[in-house]
């Protein structure tokens, strides 16, 4: 799905807080892209527009042509996105393989709602979440309660639940926070074998970030980087500001 943003600014509390400032950005259809910046620089709250979470106070944001302020064109967002949130929202009592179907719910018929019920997946779904799970080491936790998993095989599951319904757009808030270096490479390969899809993620890690084509940084809701190269003095001016040298081209 095409993003554009047309001066997109966004605030909490009333306009108390302002947050995104005359952000424009265009990520084309298919793109992979990251989000980098400082803690408190935007990222999420800009994810979150996306989803129709969060509304701007100003500009204009079309995701696929769509409107999310329009209750309507938003469902169709949703129904079209796979993300995956900070901290994950993992239902509790269920297990991890009922969780990593959860995205998929919408499409369920009597049958395979059964499958569900009874712990199975959905015949259709099988082959690509045993694919899934193999690849990001959760297959033996499948079977498990996602309260007795780890913190990190949570945030494994959440990536499986996202990808598992061939979205068009896929949307992670620091899908390898608490991963250690393998499942974190794991899981950057799978957001980035993910052809054809707009893939926006956000991290902190630069290792992370350099894995993808274009990165786009944000410092005080402003977009203060645009693009496919992150020099390690681009990436201290992003996080220390005009203190670390001269602007960072934008
Ligand atoms: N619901 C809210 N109400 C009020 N202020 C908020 C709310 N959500 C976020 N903010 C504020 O908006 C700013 C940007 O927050 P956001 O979570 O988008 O940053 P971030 O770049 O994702 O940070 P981090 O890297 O720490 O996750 C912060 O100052 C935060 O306190």
């Amino acid at each position: 799905m095409h993003i554009r943003l047309d001066d997109v600014c966004t605030s909490f509390d009333r306009g108390r807080t302002p947050v995104l400032d005359a952000i424009t950005l265009d990520i084309a259809e298919g793109e992979h892209v990251v989000l980098l910046g400082p803690s408190g620089s935007g990222k999420t709250t800009l994810l979150r527009c996306l989803l129709g979470a969060v509304r701007p106070d100003r500009g204009t944001l079309r995701i696929g042509g769509l409107d999310p302020a329009d209750p309507a064109q938003l469902r169709t967002i949703r129904r079209r996105a796979g993300v995956v949130r900070q901290g994950n929202d993992l239902v509790l009592g269920l297990t991890a393989r009922t969780n990593a179907l959860l995205g998929t719910a919408h499409s369920w018929g009597v049958r395979e709602w059964a499958a569900v019920l009874r712990g199975g997946t959905p015949k259709r779904f099988a082959e690509r979440m045993r694919r899934l799970a193999e690849n990001q080491g959760i297959t033996p936790q499948l079977r498990h309660r996602v309260e007795n998993l780890s913190g990190g095989q949570r945030q494994r599951v959440a990536l499986v639940r996202a990808v598992l319904p061939a979205p068009s757009l896929l949307l992670a808030d620091e899908p390898t926070s608490g991963l250690d270096p393998v499942t974190s490479r794991a899981a950057v390969d799978t957001l980035r074998e993910a052809e054809g899809v707009t893939v926006v993620v956000s991290t902190h890690d630069l290792a992370v970030a350099r894995q993808f084509p274009r990165i786009v940084a944000l410092r005080e809701g402003r977009v203060c980087f645009d693009g496919a190269e992150l020099t390690d003095r681009a990436a201290e001016r992003i996080y220390r500001g005009a203190a670390a040298g001269a602007e960072v081209p934008a």
